[in-house]
């Protein structure tokens, strides 16, 4: 379904990705693992479409997303992608039910049927009490939550989520990524999750290592 083909990028001198192959099955639930600075944002903005790699493709069901526009990238990810990030990156001028509905509105929802979507999600997520709050009056676990109802409100193929519970104590770290993972199984996202946290990634089934920019296959390997 998501399929890196030999990508490298580089910030002007600096190699962040040196030769990565990856294949993502639909449906599949990924740890992305590594120390600081070995590729993982870098690799998951790539997937995501966000970032354009120097060499290399991304392929998205066949279609290589490096052929695209900036504006046929995004669109492709608005319909298809769920993005969470640590600090959940929601409109601070909205509420949390109005970030929630923002993908299907964009995607053509009439705004009534993306409330009762956004609202119903919230619910499941545990956080409907304060669906009508602005993001700066809840805490961090609950705007997280928020974010994550975001990234999967519209049911798209994939979710790539960037250290996405970083930011949390460790229940509430666990009951996010608890939530992300049930709602993502039921709906048959595909999950990719850049993480420090072995706790998080016990949550997933296939787990990549980077190093230098480069996939550590005997990472893979010894835990598989
Ligand atoms: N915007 C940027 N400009 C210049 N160099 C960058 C930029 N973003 C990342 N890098 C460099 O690219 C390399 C890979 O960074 P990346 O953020 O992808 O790694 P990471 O594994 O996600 O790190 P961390 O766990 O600390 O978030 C590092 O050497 C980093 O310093």
């Amino acid at each position: 379904m998501l399929e890196a083909l030999g990508i490298g990028l580089s910030y002007g001198a600096t190699p962040a990705l040196r030769r990565i192959d990856l294949t993502l099955a639909a449906g599949s639930r990924t740890a992305l693992m590594g120390p600081s600075g070995s590729g993982k944002s870098s690799l998951l903005h790539c997937l995501a479409g966000i970032l354009v790699p120097d060499r290399g493709r991304v392929m998205f069901d066949g279609q290589d997303l490096t052929g695209l526009s900036d504006r046929e990238r995004s669109a492709l990810r608005l319909r298809h992608m769920g993005v969470v990030f640590q600090f959940g990156d929601l409109v601070p001028e909205l509420t949390l039910i109005e970030n929630v509905m923002l993908p299907l509105q964009l995607l053509g929802v009439k705004r009534a049927a993306a409330r009762a979507s956004a609202r119903d999600l919230l619910g499941e997520l545990g956080v409907a009490d304060v669906a009508d709050s602005r993001t700066g009056a809840v805490s961090g676990g609950q705007a997280q939550r928020a974010a994550v109802a975001r990234a999967l409100v519209h049911e798209p193929r994939v979710v790539l989520a960037d250290e996405p519970t970083g930011s949390l104590d460790t229940v509430n770290a666990e009951a996010v990524l608890d939530a992300m993972v049930a709602l993502s199984t039921r709906m048959g996202v595909a999950l990719v999750v850049v993480t420090h946290d072995n706790l998080v990634a016990s949550h997933l089934d296939d787990l990549v290592v980077l190093r230098d920019g480069m996939l550590d296959l005997s990472a893979r390997e010894a835990v598989g």
